[in-house]
């Protein structure tokens, strides 16, 4: 080892994207030298090859599923510009370039250090360089591992030959395909579904289970199945696939019941597996490939010493960028706070907690309808045996929702907590809920009881006056008890 391969900092980040990003300049900002590794691109999935492209992607298809129902736009029905909203993901994907992002991580104070990281042993990461060299990076006080997570793919056999598209694939395509088959039911398969199948692809959607979006509430899955429909997609549930070949120009596959379909590209969005197959776990003591465990400190729970930590989905808390930044933005103020020696405020909701990702992540599924979602849900109170009221509402019967679309399809449902008297989870599916999530995500983290949210008077004619038609069917409902 030369001494020019060797560096010391006060802190280690593994993985630039958003949530190695916010790690790195929150302990910058306390005044902790970092250096931050990346193997790709600075910025990650998220700005690469998912949040940013396939929003810009759906944005344009959910503007004009929405302009298609209201009376008098003239454009509403048109199809899309195929090569304007290609080019505008482009813009959106920075064209796969990120030097936007090393010159804002350069104004933050954060060193880079090109190449693939792994831990080699306690507070060291050996990076081999893209020149074929080794960076030894010693770190004083923290690791931050934020390495994010890649597309899982199912076991089948012949799977390389099958060139499969995964999440990558479906955000950065340069046309679209003729005909899609997209496997899986979660976010990723309702979002491009719907992106594809407005952009002109005929899309066959194999779900295994019997519905759409089987982590929210089921109303969510039911009305993106309806549109979806209505859009010409063809929806499969109970089926999956059981062998796929590349032949030709398309693929052929094969169903779990007996039927075949040709296709000119098989998406597959069944999940996600943690990026740490190659990052020298085992010379910290853990198993490699595995998801990363931490207490809400962010500190890896298995290592000793509280100097490893894991951020966004690498600890599989919460797979969302905004959700793993907010944990950054924790772990950071963690690792400053250990180096300066300042106890921790661990209570919940204190500085050093991650609280919110128990009981408070928001997500938006950019489908037609939109779908808006944070706390808990019917489904997490069953299974944790918490005992929750349940009250509903039919957004097509808000003013404000109306005016919005004058045939507004749309649910709305809040979980009370009778004893608290607060929301303890909140879930919108309509057209243009995506921004009323936040009022949600205040009430839960404020914990703001129910006597004083009727003091919080929603605009009319908005569809935020859901929150009022909650409030009155919940009181009316225990008036009936
Ligand atoms: C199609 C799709 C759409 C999505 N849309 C949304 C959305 O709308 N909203 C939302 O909140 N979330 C969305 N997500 C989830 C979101 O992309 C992730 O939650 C987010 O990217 C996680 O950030 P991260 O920093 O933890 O990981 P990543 O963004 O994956 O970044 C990890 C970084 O680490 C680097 N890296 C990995 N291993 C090493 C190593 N050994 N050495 C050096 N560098 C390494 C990688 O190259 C990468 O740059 C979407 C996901 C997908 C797949
Ligand atoms: N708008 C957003 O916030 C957004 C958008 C996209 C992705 N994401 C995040 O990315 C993560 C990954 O999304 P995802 O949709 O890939 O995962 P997911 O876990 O949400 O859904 C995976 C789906 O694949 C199915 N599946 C798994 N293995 C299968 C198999 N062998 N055959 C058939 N079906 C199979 C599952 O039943 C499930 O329906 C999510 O956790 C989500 O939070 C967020």
């Amino acid at each position: 080892m030369t001494a020019e391969d060797t560096r010391s900092y006060d802190v280690v980040v593994i993985g630039a994207g958003p949530v190695g990003e916010n790690v790195a300049d929150r302990t910058t900002a306390a005044g902790l030298s970092t250096v931050i590794v990346e193997s790709e691109l600075v910025g990650g999935e998220c700005s690469y090859w998912a949040c940013e492209p396939s929003k810009a992607l759906l944005r344009p298809a959910l503007l004009r599923a929405e302009v298609a129902r209201v009376p008098g736009v003239q454009a509403g029905g048109a199809p899309l510009d195929v090569d304007a909203v290609l080019a505008h993901r482009d813009r959106m994907a920075a064209h796969w370039d990120d030097d936007g992002q090393v010159e804002w991580l350069r104004t933050a104070g954060v060193d880079l250090q090109r190449g693939h990281g792994r831990l080699d042993g306690p507070r060291r990461v050996a990076v081999s360089t893209p020149g074929g060299g080794t960076v030894h990076l010693l770190a004083r006080h923290a690791v931050a591992v934020c390495t994010g997570s890649t597309a899982a793919l199912p076991a089948l056999p012949g799977l390389a030959g099958l060139r499969p598209w995964t999440s990558r694939e479906a955000t950065s395509a340069t046309k679209p395909p003729g005909r899609l088959v997209v496997v899986g039911a979660g976010v990723v398969a309702a979002e491009m579904a719907t992106a594809w199948q407005a952009l002109g692809s005929q899309v066959v959607l194999l779900a295994r289970g019997n519905r759409l979006l089987p982590q929210l509430e089921p109303f969510a899955g039911e009305l993106v199945a309806e549109r979806l429909r209505e859009a010409g997609a063809d929806l499969r549930f109970g089926v999956t696939v059981s062998s796929a070949v590349r032949m030709g120009g398309g693929v052929g596959v094969l169903l779990s019941d007996g039927g075949r379909l040709t296709a000119d590209e098989i998406l597959f969005a069944t999940g996600r597996a943690p990026r740490t197959g190659d990052l020298g776990l085992e010379t910290v003591g853990l198993a490699p490939g595995d998801w990363l465990t931490t207490d809400d400190t962010f500190t890896v729970t298995a290592v000793q010493g509280d100097w490893l930590y894991a951020a966004g989905d690498v600890n599989r808390r919460a797979l969302l960028t905004h959700q793993g930044k907010y944990q950054a933005r924790i772990a950071g103020a963690v690792i400053a706070a250990r180096a300066s020696g300042t106890p921790l405020d661990t209570a919940p909701w204190g500085t050093h907690a991650g609280t919110a990702d128990l009981a408070a992540v928001p997500q938006v599924v950019f489908t037609d309808p939109e779908i808006a979602s944070v706390g808990l849900t019917t489904a997490e109170a069953r299974r944790t045996g918490r005992h929750v009221d349940v009250v509903d509402y039919d957004l097509g019967h808000v003013a404000g929702a109306l005016q919005h679309d004058p045939g507004y399809r749309g649910r709305a449902r809040a979980l009370i907590d009778p004893d608290r008297r607060t929301v303890v989870g909140c879930h919108f599916a309509g057209p243009g809920v995506a921004e009323l999530l936040h009022s949600a995500t205040v009430a839960i983290a404020g914990e703001i009881p129910l006597e004083r949210l009727w003091h919080a008077v929603p605009p009319f004619p908005t569809i935020s006056e859901v929150w009022l038609r909650l409030l009155e069917t919940y009181r009316d409902q225990r008036a009936a008890l």
